[in-house]
């Protein structure tokens, strides 16, 4: 187990989360508070009560099963004010694990039983993110989720509606949800308009399915990150591609033990693909889900796999570099978390 200097340590880096669910980012406090407002009954009234209702067990078996989680706390998520405030509290909640900057995605589709449309959806996770930066200095883009189970009809919606907020808030456009049923092929009529309007691509694959829906994204999708990609390993010549175009793997370490992506941690490819020279990040992916933050996400690298504090700074600052950032603003959080790091008294 890492100990506590090296748990203090690791809390006292400066981080970055490029994969991070605002539907999977919900405090139970949170949820408390919203039904009461709202009027909608809950099965409890205390916050213990409701984990379980919003995160997974270890007996978790499935991408499948983890889904299942998401559908409890959307219910709570239809109105402006509460994705403004789940956005607020996401930038919030980096701050206390000094991540200093945090990509949040969400899909619009999902929040729309009550007649918001997708842009008002978007003006408002962008709203409550721009309140967080002011309040705790925590930088921050919206990557705008398109669903495997929903129609183009809906999902091209989707991307003109983020289109309105590239430069705005928006960074990139994503494909999530059951990737075992929808594979990638099924999208290239969406993702073939996100690349005409210019907006940048990640895409979940290789979770739930083979390293071949990675090759799918990459060259058919235009993705030029991939949510997870933990298969690759099962197809060298793939894995090769990735590494040539230097395209950044999002790992969530936690999730991807609880979804079953790989059996369980003695298969989980992180040290494989850091030594390969794979441009592997390190992210939450649904903190209340999973029940996990970043700070937990790295202290299980360095119990299971021993990372040493300098490997933990390359996967960090690996975030930095896959972030969807211009130039100059990438160089100056860059310099920012650099600084710190030394601060901290770790070498560089
Ligand atoms: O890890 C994931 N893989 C695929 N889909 C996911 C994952 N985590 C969350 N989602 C889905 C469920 C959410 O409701 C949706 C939008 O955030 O994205
Ligand atoms: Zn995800």
């Amino acid at each position: 187990m890492a100990h506590n200097r090296t748990l203090e340590l690791l809390s006292r880096l400066p981080k970055v989360d490029l994969h991070l669910h605002l539907d999977g980012s919900v405090k139970p406090e949170t949820i408390l508070e919203l039904a009461l407002q709202q009027g909608i009954d809950l099965p409890v009234y205390h916050k213990e009560g409701l984990i379980p209702h919003m995160r997974v067990g270890n007996e978790c078996g499935s991408l499948i099963e983890y889904l299942s989680k998401f559908h409890f706390t959307t219910k709570f998520m239809q109105s402006g004010e509460a994705l403004e405030r789940i956005a607020y509290e996401v930038a919030q909640q980096s701050a206390a694990h000094n991540c200093k900057y945090v990509e949040v995605r969400f899909a619009p589709q999902l929040h729309r039983n009550n007649g918001l449309t997708v842009e008002e959806t978007i003006h408002h996770v962008v709203e409550g993110m721009k309140r967080g930066q002011r309040d705790y200095g925590v930088k921050g883009g919206v990557i705008v989720i398109c669903m495997r189970n929903h129609s183009s009809k809906s999902n091209l919606e989707v991307i003109e509606g983020a289109a309105q907020f590239v430069g705005k808030g928006v960074v990139a456009v994503d494909l999530a949800g059951d990737e075992a049923t929808y594979p990638p092929e099924f999208f290239r009529e969406v993702f073939a308009e996100s690349t005409r309007l210019g907006i940048p691509v990640t895409i979940h694959a290789g979770e739930a399915a083979g390293a071949v829906n990675v090759y799918e994204a990459v060259t058919n999708l235009g993705a030029t990150r991939i949510g997870h990609g933990v298969r690759l390993k099962e197809n060298r010549t793939i894995l090769d591609m990735v590494k040539e175009r230097r395209i950044p793997l999002e790992m969530c370490p936690i999730s991807n033990i609880q979804t079953k992506a790989v059996p369980g941690w003695e298969a989980y490819p992180i040290r494989e693909y850091l030594d390969e020279g794979l441009l592997v990040t390190i992210n939450t992916d649904n903190p209340s889900v999973s029940g996990t933050d970043i700070t937990n996400e790295y202290r299980v690298l360095a119990d299971r796999f021993g990372f040493t504090t300098p490997e933990l700074v390359k996967l960090i600052m690996n975030g930095v570099d896959a972030a969807f950032l211009d130039a100059d603003d990438k160089l100056s959080l860059r310099r920012e978390m650099e600084d710190e790091i030394r601060c901290l008294g770790v070498s560089m």
